[in-house]
């Protein structure tokens, strides 16, 4: 049998479009002569809806959707994901479900039974756990069907359910085989994930010798990158099929001859997937909200010469602009810099000096500043200038401010609250800083996009005389890897010290870490590729005290 694996990109909330384009798939599926087509969790809303599933008129034009997408099918069997309504209480009133379409009529159904609770998921606040499935018998294959997180645990022995292994056990008690596992997954990115799916996907196959079929949903949803690179695996655990990262795709798998389309013959390094990532993000977010201009400040320094570029990439160059904003204390090398990333790049690029704002501002406040020294409240206020610059020309123009602080600075509040924190998307605010020069390089690959002095110079924010990141913060090599301990992996003060890391330099971050907390909730929303991102998949009190 012919199977499509169709990986869409939804709007969540445009039910017509996302249906008028599921059926378009489908047809295209039944025209190259499949039996059935396969498409991802909640195909029909999008992944995730978060609180419209509260709304009874959400669920309710949902409901319209699915069933005029059932009528408008071609008539092969589809495969897709939906949520349904639950009248029974107690519980919560929706099942979030997988219907197998046929001349009209659901045929089939399965219901999710692990809801993912964590990090970026919240499921069990809307949704029912199902009931144990029942194996799918279509044009004489058996299938155990899945729906995303359902497969995540079956191989964790002592996890209470197991959707897997129900179905296999149902298989063995009828004395059948199952031919196929299906999983419809709405997966997002992080840099690690793919090793993560791919031991899945093996061990899933060792242990029942049973080809599997990985449906994904692609895009950007707000800060969640959903990467596709839906796949087809041989009960060998070898792939035969595989679809395209980062783009719609639609790739059809032969069960009979155990193969398919490869749309990605060539392994991705990780650092181009975070491109590629990022790049989708950022023109997902800014399109999906009625964007085609972005702007952004440029300083010459690697922040925002790496945002400009994926911003060109995303957008096209004509509809970037980048502003150099220089101020007392900026380099003339800066501002060569800024132009030279704009040049390279190609997209438009202004200077607006911002020395005389600057003076205005001081002479506003030195009756009541007096003769103090300058200090931190100087240096914040060009980058309120700029912030407010840059806002200025996003309403004039409607292009959205990108925010260029990078992870290592979100982390320890390197950055000025409605300064250079301004904007309305934070692109690289989940890339630590020495993932950023890897970026810049991924970029340079086939030529200096990103000036060579832009890499190789020392980060400074220019806010007063002579100063360098350096003077302030640890070395990013440093300040990265504890980091990537704290924040990713869960380690506590204690264990990162005593993996050699010095008490002095630990304390500090984890303080600041802490005590910046206000501001992070106060970024704009970034684009997450790592395994945790500031944000809603991190949920910590302003206000707490405790220091391990
Ligand atoms: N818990 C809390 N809840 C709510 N608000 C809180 C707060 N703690 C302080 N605040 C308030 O927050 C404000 C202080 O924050 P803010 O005004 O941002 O200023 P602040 O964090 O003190 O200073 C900004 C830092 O970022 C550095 N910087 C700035 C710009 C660019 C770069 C770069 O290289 O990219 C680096 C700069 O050198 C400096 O070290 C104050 O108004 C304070 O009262
Ligand atoms: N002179 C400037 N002209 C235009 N924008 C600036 C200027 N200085 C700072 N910015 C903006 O503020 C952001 C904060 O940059 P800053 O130079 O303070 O440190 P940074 O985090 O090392 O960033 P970058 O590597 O881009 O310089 C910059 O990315 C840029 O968007
Ligand atoms: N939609 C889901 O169930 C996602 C959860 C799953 N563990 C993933 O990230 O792939």
């Amino acid at each position: 049998m012919k199977i499509a694996l169709i990986q869409l990109n939804p709007v969540i909330g445009s039910f017509a479009e996302n249906c008028r384009k599921m059926i378009e798939a489908a047809e295209d599926a039944a025209a190259r002569g499949c039996s059935l087509a396969i498409f991802p969790e909640l195909a029909v809303s999008g992944y995730p809806p978060l609180d419209l599933l509260e709304r009874r008129s959400f669920v309710a034009d949902h409901q319209r959707a699915v069933e005029g997408l059932i009528r408008g099918l071609p008539p092969i069997g589809v495969l897709f994901g939906c949520f349904e309504a639950r009248p029974e209480r107690p519980g919560k009133p929706l099942y979030n479900s997988v219907l197998l379409a046929r001349d009209g009529v659901v045929v089939h159904r399965t219901r999710k039974q692990l809801l993912p609770t964590y990090d970026v998921f919240d499921e069990t606040r809307y949704f029912e756990p199902g009931p144990p499935g029942e194996l799918l018998h279509f044009e004489g294959v058996t299938m155990a069907v899945t729906v995303c997180e359902d497969i995540w645990h079956s191989v964790v022995d002592d996890y209470r359910v197991q959707p897997l292994a129900a179905l296999f056990d149902q298989a063995a008690a009828a004395g059948r085989s199952v031919d196929l596992i299906v999983n419809v997954s709405a997966s997002p990115f992080d840099r690690g994930k793919e090793a993560v799916r791919q031991s899945i996907f093996a061990r899933l196959c060792a242990q029942y010798q049973t080809p599997l079929l990985y449906v994904n949903q692609v895009g950007g949803q707000d800060s969640l990158l959903f990467d596709g690179n839906s796949v087809a695996i041989r009960a060998d655990g070898t792939v035969g099929a595989r679809a395209r990262g980062f783009a719609e795709d639609l790739i059809v798998f032969d069960t009979d001859l155990g193969r398919g389309d490869n749309h990605r013959p060539e392994p991705v390094a990780e650092v181009a997937a975070v491109h590629d990532a990022l790049v989708m993000g950022l023109r997902d977010y800014l399109h999906k909200c009625g964007f085609a201009k972005a702007v952004l400040g440029l300083s010459g320094g690697i922040d925002s010469a790496v945002t400009a570029a994926l911003a060109v990439q995303a957008l096209g160059a004509d509809n970037v602009l980048g502003v150099a904003l220089p101020s007392p204390y900026t380099s003339a090398e800066s501002v060569e810099d800024a132009a030279e990333v704009a040049r390279r790049c190609g997209c438009r690029f202004e200077i607006m000096p911002i020395s005389d704002l600057f003076t205005a501002f001081k002479t506003a406040l030195q009756p009541l500043f007096g003769g103090l020294p300058e200090d931190l409240a100087e240096q914040n206020i060009q980058a309120r200038i700029r912030g407010n610059l840059l806002m200025a020309l996003s309403n004039k123009f409607n292009h959205l401010l990108l925010t260029t602080g990078n992870k290592s600075e979100m982390a320890v509040g390197y950055c000025t609250l409605y300064g250079d924190m301004s904007g309305g998307l934070a692109v690289i605010a989940d890339v630590p800083k020495q993932l950023v020069y890897e970026l810049a390089r991924h970029i340079n690959r086939n030529g200096e996009i990103i000036p060579l002095r832009t890499i190789t110079k020392a980060p400074t924010a220019e806010l007063k005389p002579g100063q360098r990141d350096q003077d302030d913060l640890p070395p990013y090599e440093i300040l990265d890897a504890i980091l990537q301990l704290y924040l990713e992996e869960g380690y506590g003060r204690e264990e990162i010290i005593a993996k050699g890391f010095a008490a002095a330099v630990v304390d500090d971050i984890v303080r600041r870490i802490r005590i910046n907390e206000y501001k992070r909730k106060q970024a704009p929303l970034g684009l997450k590729v790592t395994s945790k991102a500031f944000g809603f998949g991190r949920r910590l009190p302003n206000v707490q005290n405790y220091r391990g």
